[in-house]
């Protein structure tokens, strides 16, 4: 457990932040994919990249890791996946984009694959993702009849045709889907039934498919068109900093006063959680918008509003607002976030849990929470429940709060295990 120490002067420093989980993990099976050496710059090095670094290379990919330079130089194989004789064990540990991500990947090839995780894994949901591949020809299922991991394929290639998959439950299913999608044996036709939830993560993987040279057509509302016998092209890489890391920083002021920076995330990257600076703005803070930066500033004197807020397309960023959100004037209302009982925790539960034991007046329903200001809030022991963004963000309301202590600590080590140490060179920027 560690206490954080509140500051005694609003904040100003500089941070930078590890690279995009979401970017890394993405980058990762389309170089394996791709038809020659690529080189990723800024890799992630956390619990969730690392799982899938090393699924790759027991599936038979050949990883040069530098760790210090944090560069991965992957050797890809023009979309044949290495054979192997018997049941090979993929094990992700509790992330969610290589659990769904490594599973249409396996699936392109030949043989038996489990894909398994800890024991939160099993209760995520991926049975949109089996349906949709059974349809595509895969013999796949959930080796527990739960719809949740572990999965077990018989792979013998993605056929590919006409499929649809649901869109309300996580856009990792369809990102997966989309990824393998060009080494199908035939054209693939995705239909999104139902609103599409965290849009924005398939913007990226369109995206970055294209920067590795795949075409995907948009064919109308939620209809994805893959053209078969495509490949993506190796190539060199740079991985953005991740933007839900970047949250915590960003609503560092919000709290505490001051202005902080988090450079090399600008307004064109592809992850939508670099909008969050967007919402401390409506709260009342001062951004700036760089070409290679964001800094947010809350001056001495300025009130903080509360906001009514749709964060389905960036609700990575819930428990960053939900502890800005005490310190408003006015409440705030989160909305449409009602996937994220199935992440690492349930999430909107723990959130109001945590809310509550420091005193702040919450409302929770289905699928939001409405967070009431609180002129003074109490120390507090929180509990993290094994998910990294539990205490990534309310370590910082300790900026503001004495007596704030969060439990396992350790947990930041899923996206980012040098949280405490950058947090901990913000506030000494800052003091000295
Ligand atoms: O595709 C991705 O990289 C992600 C998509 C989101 O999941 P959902 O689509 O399940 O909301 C997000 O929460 C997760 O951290 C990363
Ligand atoms: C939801 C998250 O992760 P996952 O990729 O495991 O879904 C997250 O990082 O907040």
């Amino acid at each position: 457990m560690i206490e954080i120490c509140p500051l005694n002067r609003p904040l100003q420093a500089v941070v930078e932040v590890p690279g995009s989980k979401s970017i890394s993990n993405r980058a990762l099976p389309i170089a394996a994919l791709a038809n020659g050496t690529s080189i990723l710059h800024n890799m992630l090095f956390s619990d969730d990249s690392r799982y899938f670094m090393s699924c790759l290379q027991q599936i038979g990919y050949r990883l040069e890791i530098d760790e210090t330079n944090r560069i991965v130089t992957v050797e890809g194989r023009g979309g044949v996946i290495p054979e192997h004789t018997g049941l090979l064990d993929l094990f992700v540990g509790n992330a969610g984009t290589a659990a769904r991500f490594l599973t249409a990947f396996v699936s392109l090839g030949k043989g038996s694959y489990r894909i398994d995780g800890i024991p939160r894994m099993r209760e995520r949901p991926i049975q949109d993702l089996i349906n949709a591949l059974r349809t595509l020809g895969v013999n796949i299922r959930s080796e527990l009849g739960t719809g949740c991991p572990p999965v077990l394929i018989e792979a013998s290639g993605i056929k590919g045709g006409a499929v649809s998959i649901p869109g309300t439950r996580s856009s990792q299913y369809l990102s997966a889907l989309l990824l393998a999608a060009p080494y199908a044996q035939s054209d693939v036709d995705i239909q999104v039934d139902g609103e599409l939830l965290s849009a924005p993560y398939i913007n990226m993987t369109l995206s970055m498919m294209e920067q590795f040279g795949v075409r995907v057509e948009k064919r109308g509302d939620g209809a994805f068109h893959v053209p078969g016998g495509q490949m993506y092209t190796a190539r060199e890489y740079v991985i953005e900093p991740d933007a839900s890391s970047a949250s915590y920083f960003i609503a560092a002021p919000a709290i505490a006063g001051g202005k902080v920076r988090v450079n090399h995330l600008s307004r064109t990257s592809l992850q939508g959680d670099a909008q969050f600076a967007g919402l401390m703005e409506r709260m009342g803070c001062q951004v700036r918008w760089g070409h290679d930066f964001i800094e947010v500033e809350r001056p001495a004197g300025q009130e903080l509003r509360g906001i009514d807020v749709d964060l389905n397309e960036m609700s990575d960023t819930t428990m960053t607002l939900a502890v800005v959100a005490p310190f408003a004037s006015t409440s705030t209302t989160i909305r449409n976030i009602g996937h994220i009982r199935i992440k690492e925790t349930d999430r909107i539960h723990a959130v109001v849990t945590e809310l509550r034991k420091m005193g702040v007046r919450v409302d929770e329903w289905e699928d939001g929470m409405r967070i009431e200001p609180a002129e003074r809030l109490q120390p507090a022991e929180i509990d993290t429940y094994d998910d990294h963004r539990m205490a990534m963000a309310f370590a910082l309301v300790g900026l503001k709060v004495p007596g704030i202590k969060i439990k396992d600590p350790e947990c930041v080590s899923k996206t980012f295990p040098d949280y405490f140490d950058v947090f901990t060179h913000m506030c000494r920027q800052t003091t000295t």
